[in-house]
């Protein structure tokens, strides 16, 4: 089925929405009416324009307030209405959205709806054009699907058919029997499909329309859910996102567009109606890679932590650093002179590394060329849309019977004399906390959930001392990959641009003491946050003392608890150290403002 998406949908001028939306891949647009009084192109220039893009223009939209009025009113809107035709015949576009009445004058009557509607296609027809009836969520009258369809029904006229809007539909909160209507409303008075997803909230919903709407899986509507009901209907138009929010008017359109294309795509599989290489999720983290022009201050953390820097890179200026599993590679090569000390890079272990690659490319993620010297590894690597380099490294590169052998990473590097440092219990990586740039974060929930098969929970806004982080964790099946993704309060804050790497061990106590044995600084907490504690929860003789010399901070979910603390910062990155028991599942995010807070008094 062909693409669309409304030109309100994303930012810039009108020509700047079309090529965009051309780019990521879209079939067709719908032009939005302000769009087009803004611009200063003639019709005809939009429609070569769009022509040249290779855009149909699947809609003109949106003429409000037409129908069940005073004659008079509706002699004024018939005329208002010729003008439009007659703009969208030198437009080049067949069908028009005309969205229920919210005017005080139009009256509560169904007959006269249709009667008018009936006269305004009679009109459209003229012209070659369609009329599309769509029932806003707050429309006067008429706010529902069905009692759109009841009446173009009624009209009976074969120029008016319904469109169905997902958010108007789903916003209602009805429930999913409700949805069984569609199904027999007949396909093909069907003239137009819109989509739109939004995260659930209580709140008026004409605000939660314009402000919060975003792409399909982005958000908790059934979007898939009402797409089979329509497709059952034998609808078999454009599928077109129109979104309206407050983010993505603020954010480039090139990205915006690439990442409504993507949701698309995915709803498309969701549905069953296409076919992507299937997702290959990952099974580990292999390694994490900083980057940094000084290569002194990240070493001497991951040494102070029990690291031991094991291997070189063979061709680039890259150190392995390695304690059990954790493994951290330190880049000082040319990217680091644009970042600072920064995590560019992570590695995750894959059963299938290429087929990762290639779902990654099916869902229009950049696939990185392969900067290598000859002889080192072809790994496969994307770009996350923060631009984390994402490289998917073979679990078990030894070949199988029959198979080749997969590339490894490892066979890069080469091992360097070292002292035995004592390790100090860390086992592996626990997790990742990457903070997104504050207009990508709904894209990066998707692309992670969608490009690499993880589960997405549910979002959690935590408070910042000068700000409000929101975080939502995507992870595998047996959180072997636990990533979570967070969004800062102000991009100038340095606390909105950390990135930190969470390192498991068995017993935080120990590792925490190690690592200040040899110096390692960890963050102190107020007392304040102890004492409560003590209130909450029972301890065993002198934990809790042990707790407030550390700086450990403590959980606890309903299947197990959680004991944390932190490191100090290297440019952007700090290290948490992290003891998970029972199978607590969570992050800690309880205790996360007040972490917030004691990095900004250490600051
Ligand atoms: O918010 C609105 O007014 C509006 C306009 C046109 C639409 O198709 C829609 O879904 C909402
Ligand atoms: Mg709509």
């Amino acid at each position: 089925m062909r693409t669309s998406i409304a030109t309100v949908s994303l930012s810039g001028s009108l020509t700047e929405k079309l090529t965009a939306a051309s780019r990521a891949g879209f079939d067709g647009v719908e032009i939005f009416e302000n769009d087009l009084l803004a611009s200063p192109l003639t019709p005809e220039d939009i429609r070569s324009r769009c022509a040249d893009l290779g855009l149909s223009i699947d809609l003109y939209q949106p003429m409000r307030d037409i129908e069940a009025v005073p004659p008079e009113e509706f002699t004024r809107n018939l005329r208002r209405a010729r003008h439009k035709f007659e703009l969208m015949s030198r437009l080049g576009a067949d069908t028009v959205l005309v969205c229920s009445s919210v005017s005080p004058l139009a009256e509560d009557d169904d007959a006269l709806a249709a009667a008018q509607l009936s006269q305004l296609a009679q009109l459209a027809q003229d012209f070659g054009i369609r009329v599309a009836y769509e029932a806003l969520a707050w429309g006067r009258h008429v706010n529902t699907y069905d009692h759109a369809w009841r009446i173009v029904e009624a009209a009976g006229h074969p120029a008016l058919g319904t469109c169905l809007d997902s958010f108007h539909i789903l916003a209602r909160g009805s429930d999913p029997k409700d949805l069984e209507g569609i199904a027999d409303i007949p396909g093909e008075k069907i003239f137009f499909l819109q989509l739109a997803d939004a995260p659930l909230m209580a709140m008026d919903v004409l605000q939660w329309s314009r402000h919060y709407r975003c792409f399909p899986g982005q958000g908790g509507l059934d979007v898939t859910g009402l797409l089979r009901h329509v497709i059952a209907a034998g609808y078999r138009g454009p599928l077109s996102l129109e979104v309206f929010n407050d983010v993505f008017r603020q954010a480039e359109a090139g990205p915006t567009a690439v990442d409504a294309h993507r949701s698309l795509l995915v709803l498309k599989e969701a549905a069953g109606l296409a076919a992507l290489p299937a997702p290959v999720v990952p099974t580990g983290a292999a390694f994490v890679e900083l980057v940094t022009a000084d290569a002194e201050p990240a070493s001497a953390l991951l040494g102070a932590l029990g690291f031991a820097r094991t291997a070189r890179h063979r061709s680039k200026p890259v150190d392995l650093w390695q304690q059990g599993e954790a493994r951290v590679l330190v880049n000082t090569g040319p990217a680091a002179r644009r970042h600072g000390t920064s995590l560019a890079a992570v590695g995750l272990e894959s059963p299938d590394p290429a087929g990762a690659a290639r779902r990654a490319e099916s869902l229009l993620a950049p696939v990185l060329p392969r900067r290598r010297a000859p002889g080192d590894a072809p790994l496969d690597a994307v770009a996350a849309p923060d631009g984390t380099e994402l490289f998917f490294v073979a679990t078990d590169p030894v070949a199988a019977d029959g198979e080749d052998e997969l590339p490894d990473w490892r066979a890069d590097f080469v091992d360097v004399p070292h002292q035995d440092a004592t390790p100090h219990g860390v086992t592996r990586i626990d997790h990742l906390a990457l903070t997104q740039p504050w207009h990508e974060f709904d894209e990066a929930v998707l692309f992670h959930r969608s490009v690499l098969g993880l589960h997405a929970q549910e979002s959690v806004d935590v408070a910042d001392p000068y700000g409000l982080h929101r975080s939502r964790a995507v992870s595998n099946a047996d959180g072997s990959v636990r990533i979570a993704l967070g969004v800062g309060p102000a991009p100038t804050d340095d606390g909105a641009r950390a990135q930190h790497i969470a390192l498991a061990t068995d017993d935080v106590v120990a590792t925490a003491r190690a690592f200040r044995a040899v110096g390692g600084r960890l963050l102190s907490l107020p007392a304040n946050y102890h004492d409560d504690l003590a209130a909450r929860y029972a301890f065993a003789d002198g934990e809790l003392e042990t707790y407030r010399e550390l700086g450990i901070l403590y959980d606890r979910d309903t299947h197990g608890e959680f004991r944390h603390c932190y490191t100090h910062t290297v440019g952007r990155v700090f290290f948490e150290l992290v003891q998970r028991d029972g199978g607590y599942r969570g992050y800690g995010a309880r205790n996360a403002p007040v972490r917030l807070a004691a990095q900004h008094a250490a600051r």
